[in-house]
């Protein structure tokens, strides 16, 4: 099988007060997979995306982005191709104009003005705000402000798309628009997600985290089927998403 996009191998951590939040997790996603991460609060799903770009360093174990070791000297390569939104847009949006804030990441790496106007135009036709772009971020709606956030993102052509509870705080009609972008993109991503049915959706795979080791890594609809595992690690399906696997036949 192909190098996966990424290959996380044993990783442990614990945070400087001791606090021990990963146990050697082992985690594969190979080239356009779409997984969802999901488990309870406090499973370790956000200490686990800090490691894919190395905000955080593994204590044990290794993470590699298509065959590149997460290592002090190749952080910026590393940053390039793992692409992470983050939950709240105002994090990653700073500049007066979305132009300016998608353009970011691209004048960073160097690129010339031409390829970065591609860049900029291409991220933000991709996720519905190219007519936003001259638009300060600020006056922006929150789920517009989380678009430009994805466009940022997509401006660096990452290898992999991790996106923090991406249908947080988004009304009905914004939360079903961004499922549809999402579904659109043809990126291999990592959603970390409370909402199954965004899960069930979006990602074919999903894998349980909690009490930091994976509990379960499978089909999403196997896994949000199996009403006592999802007990197990306080994953609920909402009213009306109690039947999700296919039933058997009489
Ligand atoms: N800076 C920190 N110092 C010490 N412990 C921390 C720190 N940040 C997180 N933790 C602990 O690490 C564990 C994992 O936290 P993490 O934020 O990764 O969970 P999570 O799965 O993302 O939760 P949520 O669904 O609530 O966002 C928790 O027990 C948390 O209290």
């Amino acid at each position: 099988m192909s190098t996966p996009v990424l290959d996380l191998r044993g990783v442990a951590y614990a945070y400087p007060d001791g606090h021990q939040a990963l146990f050697g997790v082992n985690l594969h996603v190979h080239r356009g997979e779409r997984v969802a991460l999901l488990g309870p609060n406090g499973a370790g799903k956000t200490t686990l995306v800090l490691h894919l770009n190395g905000i955080l360093r593994a204590g044990a174990g290794t993470v590699a982005v298509s065959g590149l070791s997460v290592a002090d000297d190749n952080l910026l390569e590393i940053r390039r191709r793992v692409g992470i939104v983050f939950q709240d847009p105002d994090d990653q949006l700073f500049m007066p104009s979305v132009r300016d804030d998608v353009g970011f990441g691209p004048a960073n790496l160097g690129l010339d003005a031409a390829e970065i106007d591609r860049r900029v135009e291409e991220s933000l036709r991709a996720v519905g705000m190219l007519e936003h772009i001259d638009r300060p971020p600020h006056h922006l709606s929150f789920g517009q402000r989380r678009r430009v956030a994805v466009a940022t993102v997509l401006a660096m052509e990452p290898e992999i798309l991790v996106l923090d509870e991406p249908s947080s705080n988004l009304d009905p009609a914004s939360r079903r628009e961004l499922a549809e972008i999402l579904d659109a993109l043809p990126v291999t991503v990592l959603m970390v997600t409370h909402d199954l049915p965004y899960a069930l959706q979006l990602c074919e795979r999903s894998v349980i985290l909690s009490g930091g080791v994976i509990a379960a890594d499978g089909p999403t609809a196997a896994i949000l089927g199996d009403a006592d595992l999802l007990a197990a690690h306080r994953l609920e399906l909402p009213f009306g998403f109690d039947r999700v696997a296919p039933r058997p036949s009489p």
